[in-house]
């Protein structure tokens, strides 16, 4: 089942056009990776898809249902359509506990006592639930990566978009939130992730989305992409990597 499918979408801030022509279909378990040069405009594209950034023509839409009309409740649908953020956006006054709870009650209106049993569940999965009371200043980064992405999940998203998510972690706890992904897609859910990082992109799909100059150039295995000589954007990309 298409879970999104996004047609001819544009993307101008000002005179910079950064988007020209999106067509992308997610199905229903599908995790997908899209990389490309810095700029390239991945950022935003994931944006659009629950209307952190508006788009400027085109259409996205989610279980049948354009997402880019005005009538839409953007709040109901950043439920379904989760955001992980590379730098894990998560409030530094608040504990961890708090951190997932404080979505649960002002996004699915939950009393305090269910959205604690809720959070704690979530947590749980991740074995966050020892840290519950600490604060994100005493987590490690890899902790907080996990705690943002408990705290998409409790809204039980259909669609989890991650933007970065490693890449202000270190290897090993790069390899933790790679394997959480992994876990995540055992689960059914489907999932678009922005990354740099060619092991976190190995590791997680089997197929890379390259994004050059506002459009979408490839879909294709990663070790084709990066053995793909004939393509001098790719290779400029590629090729300042590390093999795969
Ligand atoms: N809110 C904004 N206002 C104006 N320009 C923006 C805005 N957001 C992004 N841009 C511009 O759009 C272009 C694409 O940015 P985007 O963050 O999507 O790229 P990216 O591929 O994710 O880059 P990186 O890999 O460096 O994170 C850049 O030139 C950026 O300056």
């Amino acid at each position: 089942m298409t879970v999104i499918a996004i047609r001819d979408l544009t993307k101008q801030f000002g005179d910079q056009v950064v988007l020209t022509g999106i067509n992308l279909d997610l199905n229903q378990g599908d995790v997908k990776v899209l990389m490309g040069s810095s700029g390239s405009g991945k950022s935003t594209l994931l944006r659009c898809l629950n209307r952190l950034v508006e788009p400027t023509s085109g259409s996205i839409q989610f279980k049948g249902k354009e997402i880019l009309d005005s009538s839409v409740d953007v709040r109901a649908l950043r439920k379904q359509i989760g955001f992980v953020f590379q730098q894990f956006a998560l409030y530094s006054h608040l504990t961890v506990l708090e951190n997932v709870t404080l979505a649960l009650r002002k996004l699915e209106g939950m009393g305090l006592k269910e959205a604690n049993e809720k959070a704690l569940h979530e947590l749980s999965q991740f074995e966050m639930t020892p840290h519950q009371s600490k604060f994100p200043s005493q987590l490690s980064g890899g902790q907080k990566q996990r705690v943002a992405i408990a705290r998409a999940l409790a809204m039980d998203p259909a669609v989890l978009l991650l933007d970065e998510p490693t890449s202000a972690l270190d290897p090993v706890m790069s390899r933790d939130v790679c394997d959480l992904i992994n876990r995540l897609h055992g689960n059914g859910i489907t999932m678009l992730c922005v990354t740099h990082d060619l092991g976190l992109a190995s590791g997680i799909a089997d197929r890379v989305l390259f994004l050059d100059k506002g459009v979408i150039r490839a879909d294709e295995r990663i070790d084709v992409l990066a053995n793909d000589h004939s393509d001098p954007e790719m290779q400029a990309f590629f090729g300042k990597k590390e093999s795969v």
